[in-house]
């Protein structure tokens, strides 16, 4: 499942209430004493805004037509009062509804941020990350949009609604029926234009986010966008995607906007209506005019909280469809759940075992198979393979970012799938090939492998891990900000950061993706000296690229195409010269043996003994 998917989905009638009490139901409570206080001011505001029309016929009758002018005075006072207090109320009113709405928009960024870290790894190889952010930016708004557009028109809108049609017909009920004719035809538009705008308004949500997703991908390889000269062909694509979503805000606008003109017509033809009969009767059949008055003073106030309950429903099929999405993705299952009956995992050990694993990302396209090893206590095992062969899936497997199609996977012989994730993963301290460094400082980073550690725990583990003479260099040393992931930090730095961050970990269990990437032949030694010492005592499973480590691991598992081929020593696999391993050592081992230092990548060493499918994301 992916937010990206264009929905056909239409909004099933009563849906809008639905979402609506999902959304009260979920926050309402904690808000009750500000929705007291913008009903109160609703209701204020609605008062006064009947008040001010109702007085208009003392005033016409009193002061204009009986010339009376003790009236001056307390119509004057009353006038001033109500639109004071429609002031006071307004205000308050305005930043209840601002209050409840900003601390929606809070509580749904936290509990989205919430859910995402819950949902598997599989969701976001399948989800843009700045789609995503985008979408959930733009959909949050729908949900403050969708309470405080009910609130107010309901409240204030719906409620003036009610007071000024109520005194229309107790100041003339003959020309309130005639001016309420208009609200057949209008309902019957906000009907259609709704139901127009609604098949819109997704499309242009997804338009959108995907356009300022791309924007933002565009900046995050800004180095590969100027490298490769791109800049033109990324600019014309933004600029179809800009120039799609203006197209799709227009058509909102044109559609959304077919509104005003027919509100207008039939507001003007009601007005018109009443306008000609009250003349008549006040010319013709001499009637007092205060009535009259009040009735067109109310009719002109009707209008425009008319317009606005009108117009709302509009607005709220754009909210609605931002709800949806938002609880589209509240909704996902997070998947790789812990069982019911899952314990927590006893690891000392960490001994490793897959027995007779099969895994595909997809039913029809197996990536492990059959595949069993066992990776020693406190032994280092490495991997060795060609790319695609299934190296990096077998290290997700064990950290339960996908569950096996088939077979187990053990540590200390408990199954994996019957642990806590958290307590597994608390027992594995993982260095990836592209060490990734988060917003804050290097000792934050650092500290990010286990939150309880000391100041100088920290200041050990970079020590160990050859960080400690570079982060003291940095301007604020352990406390420099570290620019968007470790920019400002050189490969190698970063590199020993996040080893730094594994051996604070303490963990038993290590898994290494050994770097591809050239660094220069000191920084590899100190890396290469760093994870000597995170490996001392733990089990370690590495995804060995370089020679040095190969040789000396404990164990040598060879996969091809998702199967293990070959498994032993180096020596013992060494010693069958037609084995893979002994080729690979051949064709490409001594190339990095002999021209350069030990500790060079060997990422494409081993030779593919068949044609393979495109390798996808790493093809
Ligand atoms: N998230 C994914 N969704 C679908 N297929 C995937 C995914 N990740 C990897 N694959 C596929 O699984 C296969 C094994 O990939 P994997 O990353 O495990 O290989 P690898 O041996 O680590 O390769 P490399 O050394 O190049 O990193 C490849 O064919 C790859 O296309």
């Amino acid at each position: 499942m992916t937010l990206d998917t264009p929905s056909k989905q239409k909004a099933r009638p009563g849906e809008v209430n639905a979402v609506l009490r999902r959304i009260l139901a979920e926050n309402g409570h904690d808000h009750r004493w500000s929705y007291v206080v913008v009903i109160a001011c609703s209701l204020i505001v609605s008062g006064t805004t009947a008040f001010s029309a109702w007085v208009m016929a003392p005033m016409v009758n009193q002061i204009f037509y009986e010339r009376r002018g003790d009236a001056i005075v307390w119509i004057c006072a009353g006038f001033m009062g109500a639109f004071l207090l429609r002031g006071f109320a307004g205000y308050g009113q305005a930043v209840a509804l601002a209050k409840i709405g900003n601390n929606l928009v809070a509580r749904y960024q936290k509990r989205i941020f919430d859910h995402l870290m819950k949902l598997g790894v599989s969701f976001f190889t399948d989800t843009r990350s700045g789609r995503l952010a985008a979408q959930v930016n733009e959909n949050v708004g729908g949900i403050r949009d969708l309470l405080s557009l009910t609130l107010t028109s309901i409240t204030r809108d719906a409620v003036t609604l009610v007071g000024l049609v109520g005194l229309m017909i107790y100041q003339d009920p003959v020309l309130s029926l005639s001016s309420l004719l208009i609200g057949p035809p209008l309902i019957w538009a906000v009907v259609y234009i709704t139901r127009r705008v609604r098949q819109i308004n997704r499309e242009s949500v997804l338009i959108n986010s995907r356009l300022i997703g791309a924007i933002q991908e565009a900046t995050q390889g800004i180095a590969i966008v100027k490298a490769f000269t791109m800049e033109g062909e990324l600019a014309r694509r933004i600029d179809d995607m800009a120039d799609t979503a203006e197209q799709r805000s227009n058509k909102i606008a044109r559609v959304s906007e077919r509104l005003s003109p027919i509100s207008d017509m039939l507001a003007g033809l009601a007005v018109t209506a009443v306008i000609a009969y009250s003349g008549y009767r006040a010319l013709v059949l001499g009637q007092p005019p205060g009535a009259v008055f009040s009735f067109i003073t109310a009719l002109i106030l009707a209008y425009d909280p008319a317009r606005r309950l009108a117009r709302m429903q509009v607005g709220m099929e754009r909210a609605l469809v931002n709800a949806r999405m938002i609880y589209e993705l509240l909704d996902l299952e997070p998947q790789q759940e812990d069982t019911p009956d899952a314990v927590e995992a006893k690891i000392t050990s960490g001994e490793v075992r897959f027995n007779n694993v099969s895994f595909g990302y997809s039913a029809d396209m197996p990536v492990l198979r059959n595949l069993s090893f066992t990776a020693g206590a406190g032994k280092v095992t490495a991997i060795v393979g060609a790319s695609g062969a299934g190296k990096s899936t077998l290290v997700a497997l064990l950290q339960r970012f996908y569950d096996v199609d088939c077979g187990s996977i053990t540590v200390d012989d408990q199954d994996i799938a019957k642990v806590t994730k958290q307590s597994l993963r608390g027992s594995i301290a993982y260095v990836s090939q592209a060490p990734y460094l988060f917003e804050g400082t290097i000792r934050d980073n650092i500290r990010y492998g286990r939150l309880s550690a000391t100041d100088a725990e920290i200041e050990q583990a970079a020590r160990q891990a050859a960080a400690d003479d570079f982060i003291r260099l940095q301007p604020q040393g352990y406390d420099t900000p570290v620019g968007e992931n470790g920019v400002t930090l050189s490969g190698g730095q970063r590199q020993r950061v996040s080893i730094a961050r594994a051996i604070v970990r303490q963990a038993p269990i290590l898994l290494l993706d050994e770097a591809t990437s050239a660094l220069d032949n000191e920084a590899e030694a100190r890396v290469q000296e760093a994870l000597t010492h995170v490996m001392q005592g733990r089990t370690t499973i590495v995804i060995a690229h370089r020679l040095s480590t190969v040789v000396n691991a404990d164990h040598i598992i060879v996969l091809e195409e998702g199967r293990l081929v070959e498994e032993g020593t180096h020596a013992s696999l060494m010693a069958d010269p037609h084995s893979v391993y002994a080729r690979f050592h051949r064709v490409q081992g001594k190339k990095g043996l002999g021209l350069v230092d030990d500790a060079k990548p060997i990422q494409t060493s081993l030779p593919r003994t068949s044609a393979k499918k495109a390798v996808g994301r790493n093809a």
